[in-house]
């Protein structure tokens, strides 16, 4: 009876913002149509504020900015701003959101120009405003981009004539920092030039954004083909396309490369945008996409060489994306260090290598592969949760080095320059 009710309100609701019933408002009793209402804003002359809610049951319902929402009483109650419930200095709650009845139900609902206020059974106000009920909603998040980004493949870079940032202009500027992360969340890639080729001055440059995350590689690694770890990074192999640390639960955010020496051939840097090739396999194979982003596989990395013993395993689907939106995050693509399927029943792991062979075939088409040699001067940022890196073999001495950095202390950098990240 209640969900027969509610479907039919709900029809009403859509006839409603088709426009086919305009007088639904005075045929419901318990309904509020509050528009036309004319409100004015800074920016124009008048607006009309078409707004309309209803307090059901068990949620209330609103419809505004084009956007239909329901909101449940507890979380109502739980996100109250008042200031015996939240503390604006700090941005902290206080309320116990563990003392809310999980029946509660407002007394009263009254909206006041573009404020809602919801009077609770213990007399408490909690008063929202229209716009931050919109952008905090399920319902606004659901269609909001948390990372916008310019998927690319080698054209589409290259034709983009990204500037690189000049190594002064990083450290001094916060314009030349800001371009750089601009720069960088868009693409995932970005470099830095002018910077004289020594480990020292290429920890200046990772301090300058963010922490250095320490790992079992060290804190600034520095490295050649010496075998001195047990990994094929430390041969003069090839390396076919891979993010790196998959076999952390949480891998490596960004990598930093500084090549500073290269007496030899070869040794070619293979860049490729992974979640470029995810959307390909997205539009083409959706089933597949799906597939990729819910079966859960292991990475490990296992090490006995000299004095290094080390075992990492971490875990976690190829594919990382928010429920709620299905916004692809984090890519973990790294065929060496994947570790033996054991988790997945025959049936599934079957359609799982068929769905990986999508999403390498497309990792390989060689439209979608940007190739650079690294120089000394050079450094080359790499998001390690979206960007594929490789390399050519090579001949001769050649000496990297470089750095991992947390991720979420770029993002903060670059969130602190008023970018959305
Ligand atoms: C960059 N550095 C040389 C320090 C480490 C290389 C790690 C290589 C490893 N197979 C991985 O992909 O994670
Ligand atoms: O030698 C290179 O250019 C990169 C090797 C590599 O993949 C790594 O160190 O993570
Ligand atoms: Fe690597």
């Amino acid at each position: 009876m209640w969900c027969r009710r509610l479907s039919h309100l709900q029809s009403r609701l859509q006839d409603l913002l088709r426009g086919r019933v305009t007088c639904w408002a005075l045929q419901q009793p318990s309904f509020k149509s509050l528009f036309p209402l004319a409100i004015h804003w800074h920016h124009t002359a008048s607006k009309s504020l078409n707004c309309v809610w209803q307090q059901h049951e068990d949620h209330f319902e609103l419809q505004y900015a084009n956007t239909v929402m329901r909101f449940d009483y507890v979380w109502l109650r739980d996100h109250c701003l008042s200031a015996s419930c939240y503390n604006s200095k700090t941005h902290q709650r206080s309320l116990d959101t563990a003392s809310v009845d999980l029946c509660i139900q407002p007394k009263t609902i009254r909206l006041d120009e573009t404020t809602l206020f919801f009077t609770w059974p213990d007399g408490h106000v909690t008063r929202y405003d229209l716009d931050w009920l919109v952008k905090n909603s399920y319902e606004g998040q659901k269609q909001k981009v948390i990372q916008p980004r310019i998927l690319w493949n080698a054209e589409i870079y290259q034709q983009a004539q990204v500037p690189s940032v000049d190594f002064q202009s990083f450290l001094e500027t916060k314009e030349g920092l800001k371009n750089f992360l601009q720069n960088f969340l868009l693409y995932g890639i970005a470099f830095v030039e002018n910077v004289p080729p020594t480990q020292e001055h290429t920890e200046k440059l990772a301090e300058r954004i963010s922490l250095i995350r320490e790992t079992i590689y060290g804190r600034m690694w520095y490295f050649t083909s010496d075998f001195s770890r047990g990994d094929t990074a430390y041969t003069k192999l090839a390396l076919d396309r891979h993010t790196d640390t998959t076999y952390f639960q949480e891998p490596c955010g960004i990598q930093v490369f500084h090549c500073l020496k290269h007496e030899g051939t070869g040794g070619r840097t293979l860049l490729v945008d992974g979640f470029y090739a995810a959307e390909q396999v997205l539009q083409k194979a959706p089933e597949e996409f799906e597939l990729l982003s819910k079966v859960p596989l292991k990475h490990e990395y296992i090490e006995n060489v000299g004095e290094c013993h080390n075992h990492m395993i971490g875990v976690g689907p190829v594919l990382n994306i928010y429920p709620w939106n299905k916004e692809l995050y984090m890519i973990r693509y790294n065929n060496y260090d994947r570790a033996v399927i054991n988790t997945v029943p025959y049936d599934v792991v079957h359609r799982w290598y068929t769905a990986h062979r999508t999403l390498t075939i497309e990792l390989r088409k060689p439209e979608n592969e940007f190739w650079v040699k690294l120089k000394p001067g050079r450094v080359l940022f790499i998001d390690n949760w979206r960007v594929l890196h490789g390399r050519e073999s090579f001949t001769g001495y050649r000496q990297l080095c470089g750095c991992y950095l947390t991720r979420d202390d770029v993002l903060n950098t670059a969130r602190l320059l008023g970018l959305q990240a």
